[in-house]
């Protein structure tokens, strides 16, 4: 996604959810610091094949990945770690804002897994707490202005900002699983509507603004092509 695109999508979601840009920069800058001496790699090193499966956390999951066998380079948002490990599947790439079900995301880290860490204004307590047991390769990402450090690749939650990275590293055709827009899974100390009003603005960063010649399918067999 371009820049341009990205900021007035983030001006809307700032006011929508009432968030600070201040905070949001403030968080980044705490990230670049905790991870100055941690293995960052930056676009170059980033492969991502033509094909790939990005795995949200919805609760069917695995009924999906049963149904519609996940392929090409293999994207997991931040909880759905833990329950691919559970079912023999280690991601290619994480994308986390370090909440939830943490320490299967620090093994896969370690295990080699490409970790693109997210800070926003409301985890740098967890960043302070986690971001430095990632010893695997880390690309450090900002919802607000990038720098020479920090990326921005567009979207917002786990789930969103993995089809964007997707779509940045070329890949053409993303098989969504675990992706259920309307029904947001139970997540302790998650407020429900908060969780509800950001899978709507995930929704719309996956297919309003999807990129010519880009598909992305999910499971029941949607598509969405842009021309
Ligand atoms: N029904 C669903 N319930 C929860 N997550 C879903 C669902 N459908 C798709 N997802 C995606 O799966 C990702 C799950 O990862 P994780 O629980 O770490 O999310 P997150 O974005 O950090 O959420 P939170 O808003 O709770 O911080 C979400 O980011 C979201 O994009
Ligand atoms: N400031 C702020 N930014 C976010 C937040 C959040 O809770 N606060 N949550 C996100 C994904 O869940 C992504 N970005
Ligand atoms: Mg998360």
């Amino acid at each position: 996604m371009l820049p341009e695109e990205w900021e007035r999508i983030y001006e809307d979601i700032l006011y929508d959810f009432g968030y600070s840009r201040t905070e949001d920069e403030s968080s980044a800058r705490l990230l670049k610091a905790v991870m100055m001496n941690s293995d960052l790699i930056f676009d170059d090193d980033i492969k991502v094949q033509r094909k790939a499966t990005v795995f949200g956390c919805s609760d069917d999951l695995e009924n999906e990945i049963e149904k519609d066998p996940p392929k090409g380079t293999l994207i997991a948002s931040g909880s759905a770690v833990g329950r691919l490990k559970d079912i023999g599947i280690m991601p290619d790439i994480v994308v986390t804002d370090l909440d939830g079900d943490i320490m299967p995301q620090i093994e896969a880290s370690k295990a080699g897994a490409v970790t693109f860490m997210h800070a926003h204004g409301d985890n740098s307590e967890l960043i302070q707490r986690y971001a430095h047991s990632f010893i695997g390769p880390v690309v450090l990402t900002t919802q607000s202005r990038p720098d020479n450090i920090l990326s921005n690749y567009g979207g917002f939650t786990d789930g969103d900002r993995a089809v964007c990275i997707a779509r940045h590293f070329g890949a053409k055709d993303i098989l969504l699983l675990g992706f259920d827009f309307e029904r947001p899974s139970e997540k302790a100390g998650t407020d429900s509507g908060v969780k509800a009003k950001k899978l709507l603005w995930a929704k719309k960063i996956i297919f309003d603004h999807n990129e010519p010649g880009v598909s992305v399918r999910r499971p029941s067999g949607t598509f969405y092509n842009k021309k």
